[in-house]
């Protein structure tokens, strides 16, 4: 798991190695310009020539009457370090014998001690002209288009920068080709985030100018250290293109992590695999029994779709509760999931007397009618706190009166909301993520998950591209489908309810909501992945056995 900062923790650390005289700040502006063109070159090997289009790579005889023509660059420097960081990279684009340009949005005088230090340096070198001289054309016929206007210093709108902005998403958007250089055309690149973007949240700032862009785009973003939070959420993951993190030589502090541990958001990149790993050899039930609630007939798809998913996650017995006229409907469908009739809250409450059922799904097409009651018996205080995913209808039936559910909730529970459960659920905290942002750092995804748990005091996973898990203590996780694990394929009806059964059948198997929440999330995403494009939300809980043989298990 990477831990994934804010612009604010990103600056204290930088600052604690500062203050302990480990490094200065000018050495880590340094090392970050390095790092760009390290990850420039790492992308496009056809750029680490010192020479461009015409040039002899080789030296070879077919090419030594070619005119040498050198890679032409255009930084773009802002107002800050992030501004400091492109100096950088110009002057050591320009030491390999690059023609490079370079334009300032903002005042030299101004510029924070480090970055004028590279302005300075830069400007030994060559000329800086203000950005708005920057002919649009000039920028769009270079090999390399470096955007170092800002970075995690953005807190809000950029208006002046619209038309900029609106070229660089179209010349991302328009071409693909590779080489990028040989069709006249800049690869471009980010520098920490395109610019515009809030790091914490991964919002921009609209304008009133509607029409042009609130931020700009990127081929690659090369951040460092860590990843911020607002390279995985939001409206930044459609801005940068590819992230790429570079070493600066910062270590995390220990003593500052354990003081901020409750801040730290973690990016999911595996499953809890030791976890995975213990399925007992003693019998089924020592694999727990998960119970799932259907609809009534004509409405039993959803849970049999969760069933299906506990079941392969490796729950050690499914049972399905079924309204008596939905039985037929159920048994002529499932073969190794049992069933046990469950026509109204006393049933369930009698079927859950049964101490060795240790995890329950009640929500998907649970019907609203019907499901209040039966939540409330499924969460009756006189039964054991049992393990409990609250899934579709379970959290739709609060809308007129969360806190009648909040009420209910223990800290064994599991909500998994999509965008409109989660508004229904908490109205106001929805307000806030929606609401325009004027000034950063912008009211996030993950703000608003964490706000939710607290709230509803248990486990809260916010589902999405960008699903958002928080717990109460302000534990939180990413669980990103960008980027290297993009798959648009999920978004296929059941796909929810596969998970609320892989999250149900972890939980049976003795996981904590966190854990449980986490790595079904997680292995949702492989599933998807493993099948690609296609997908129906029956072959996902499908895919779980070649994603596991994967995982060595
Ligand atoms: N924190 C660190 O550890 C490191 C930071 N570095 C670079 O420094 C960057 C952060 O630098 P800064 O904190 O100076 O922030 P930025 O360079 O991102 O920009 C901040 C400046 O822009 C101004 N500003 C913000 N929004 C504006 C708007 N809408 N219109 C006009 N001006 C606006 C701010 O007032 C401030 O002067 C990082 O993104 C990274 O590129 C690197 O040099 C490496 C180390
Ligand atoms: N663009 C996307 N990329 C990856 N996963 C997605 C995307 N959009 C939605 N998902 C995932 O698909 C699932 C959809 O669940 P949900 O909205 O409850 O649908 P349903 O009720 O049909 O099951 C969630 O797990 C969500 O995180
Ligand atoms: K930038």
């Amino acid at each position: 798991m990477t831990e994934l900062l804010t612009a604010a923790q990103m600056r204290a650390i930088e600052q604690a190695a500062i203050d302990s005289g480990e490094v200065t700040g000018l050495e880590l502006m340094e090392r970050a310009g390095q790092g760009v063109v390290e990850a420039i070159f790492e992308e496009w090997p056809e750029l680490a020539g010192a020479s461009g289009r015409g040039a002899s790579p080789s030296g070879s005889p077919e090419y030594l009457d070619k005119e040498e023509v050198p890679f032409r660059a255009v930084v773009l420097c802002g107002p800050g370090n992030n501004g400091g960081d492109g100096f950088v990279v110009a002057r050591l684009l320009h030491e390999r014998g690059w023609a490079v340009e370079v334009f300032l949005y903002g005042e030299a005088e101004k510029l924070p001690p480090d970055a004028r230090v590279n302005y300075e340096r830069w400007t030994d070198l060559g000329e800086v002209n203000d950005v708005s001289v920057c002919a649009m054309n000039k920028g769009w016929s270079c090999d390399l288009l470096i955007d170092a206007l800002f970075g995690t210093g953005t807190t809000r709108a950029l208006p002046d920068l619209g038309e900029l902005f609106w070229n660089m998403e179209d010349m991302v958007d328009c071409f693909q080709v590779e080489p990028l250089h040989e069709i006249g055309r800049p690869a471009i690149v980010a520098i920490d985030f395109p610019s515009g973007v809030c790091a914490d949240s991964g919002r921009d700032f609209p304008h009133r100018d509607e029409h042009w862009r609130f931020s700009a785009s990127a081929h690659i973003t090369v951040c460092f250290h860590q990843p911020k939070l607002g390279h995985f959420i939001g409206d930044a993951v459609e801005k940068c293109g590819k992230v790429v993190n570079k070493d600066i030589g910062l270590r995390p502090s220990h003593e500052w992590r354990k003081s901020n541990w409750r801040q730290i958001c973690k990016l999911l990149q595996a499953a809890h695999q030791d976890w995975l790993r213990k399925l007992t050899d003693q019998n089924k039930f020592g694999n727990g029994h998960s119970v799932v609630l259907t609809g009534e007939r004509g409405h039993t798809g959803a849970a049999r779709l969760a069933a299906r998913g506990a079941l392969r996650v490796g729950a050690g017995l499914v049972t399905l509760c079924v309204p008596e006229d939905a039985c037929q409907e159920v048994a002529s469908q499932v073969t190794s999931i049992m069933m046990k009739t469950v026509d109204d809250a006393a049933d369930l409450s009698a079927a859950l007397e049964d101490k060795r059922i240790n995890a329950l799904c009640i929500g998907p097409a649970l019907g609203l009618d019907r499901a209040k009651p039966l939540v409330a018996a499924a969460l009756d205080a006189g039964q054991q706190a049992r393990p409990t995913v609250l899934d579709a209808d379970a959290l739709s039936a609060f809308a007129d009166e969360p806190n009648a559910l909040f009420a209910m909730l223990h800290e064994k529970c599991v909500l998994t909301p999509h965008g409109g459960e989660f508004a229904r659920l908490f109205p106001d905290i929805s307000e806030k993520l929606n609401a325009v942002p004027t000034k950063g750092p912008a009211y996030s995804k993950v703000d608003a998950t964490r706000e939710a748990a607290k709230r509803a005091g248990c486990v809260v996973l916010f589902k999405g591209a960008d699903t958002v898990i928080a717990a109460p203590d302000g534990r939180c996780s990413i669980n990103s489908a960008h980027y290297e694990r993009s798959a648009p394929w999920l978004a296929t009806a059941g796909s929810g309810d596969v998970l609320a059964g892989f999250i149900t059948g972890l939980l049976a198997r003795g996981f904590d909501p966190m854990g449980a929440a986490e790595t079904a999330a997680w292995l949702h995403v492989e599933c998807a992945l493993k099948f690609g494009p296609g997908l129906i939300a029956e072959d996902i809980p499908e895919q779980l056995p070649a994603v596991f043989r994967d995982l060595g298990l």
